[in-house]
């Protein structure tokens, strides 16, 4: 796909956002509606295989009303069309102005104060409570799929993974590092494996590092792993209880949803009224709660 190609005749491509296993995304332009907009492809790369084939075309059905059901929802690009393009389907959706949860971790140079990394994770929280109240679970929460725009707004992406809570999936989904060790085996999947992931995106924002070893899930995949210690160093003391709530690895004993997960943070989360923190450069998530203007 390069610049001034043309989409479904009306989406003239402007350049690539970024790149997954199930899609390529890119910023474009809707000469019908006169707005830019973003559009995620199917990759054809997972055409090769039957299961990439089933993945891919049930991951973006999928996407596509998932991103419908919550549309007008915070947090949640806003769905505006799905069309055919060559072999495949492409969904058009709200551009965020802004760049991955990942990009702006890693250009914070270093770990990340305790009030901007929990008004992030209480976003994303808040958020992915959406999913769960209607019985979801999203699978692959990841600081690569949550999005920060200028304005410190935080976006939930991707949600090629998205499955009921408590139904067996077809296909194992989520990412080393974030995913719930539950995930590795083909079980039915609760709520409580997004809190787990919220909780890894929480120790590793605070501390550069991840609570547990970063191929746990690919190991588990083989073989039953006896539950490891987490390393929770650097993370502040009266945080570290909830962070362990959240992460533990027996689903059971977790915090069970994303909107417990808002409760649990909110005494961490800056107040209303409560002063910018002078070293924040750029978007700012915390404003949302210091000023207590979030209505969109
Ligand atoms: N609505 C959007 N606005 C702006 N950028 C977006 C949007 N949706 C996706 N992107 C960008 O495109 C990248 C790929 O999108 P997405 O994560 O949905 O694809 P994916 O193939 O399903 O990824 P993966 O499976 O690896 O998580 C994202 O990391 C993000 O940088």
């Amino acid at each position: 796909m390069r610049r001034g190609d043309v989409v479904a005749k009306r989406y003239v491509i402007d350049r690539p956002l970024g790149g997954g296993s199930f899609g390529t995304a890119f910023a474009a332009y809707d000469t019908r509606l006169d707005r830019q907009v973003a559009i995620k492809f199917q990759h054809p790369r997972t055409f090769e295989s039957n299961a990439g084939f089933e993945s891919n075309k049930m991951g973006f059905k999928e996407e596509a009303r998932i991103l419908k059901h919550y549309k007008g929802s915070r947090g949640i690009p806003e769905y505006f069309d799905i069309a055919r393009h060559n072999e495949g389907w492409v969904i058009v959706m709200e551009l965020v102005e802004g760049v991955t949860v990942e990009r702006y971790a890693s250009v914070s140079h270093g770990p990340m104060e305790q009030d901007i990394a929990v008004s992030i994770v209480t976003q994303v929280a808040e958020t992915v409570s959406l999913l769960h109240e209607a019985g979801y679970v999203h699978r692959d929460v990841k600081p690569g799929n949550a999005m920060i725009d200028h304005n410190g707004d935080v976006y939930v992406i991707d949600f090629g993974s998205t499955w009921v809570a408590g139904r067996k999936p077809p296909l194992r989904e989520g990412t080393d590092g974030f995913a719930a060790p539950e995930q590795a085996m083909p079980l039915r999947i609760g709520t409580s494996a997004d809190v787990f992931s919220i909780g890894c995106i929480l120790v590793k924002l605070l501390t550069l590092h991840l609570p547990y070893p970063d191929d746990y899930l690919t190991r588990a995949r083989k073989r039953r792993l006896p539950p490891p210690e987490p390393d929770l160093t650097h993370v502040p003391a009266p945080l570290a209880p909830v962070v362990l709530d959240m992460i533990h690895w027996e689903p059971r004993l977790r915090i069970q949803t994303a909107a417990e997960v808002v409760d649990r943070l909110r005494p961490f989360r800056p107040a209303a009224g409560s002063p910018p923190n002078p070293k924040l450069i750029g978007a700012d998530p915390t404003m949302r709660y210091r000023c207590s203007v979030a209505v969109r």
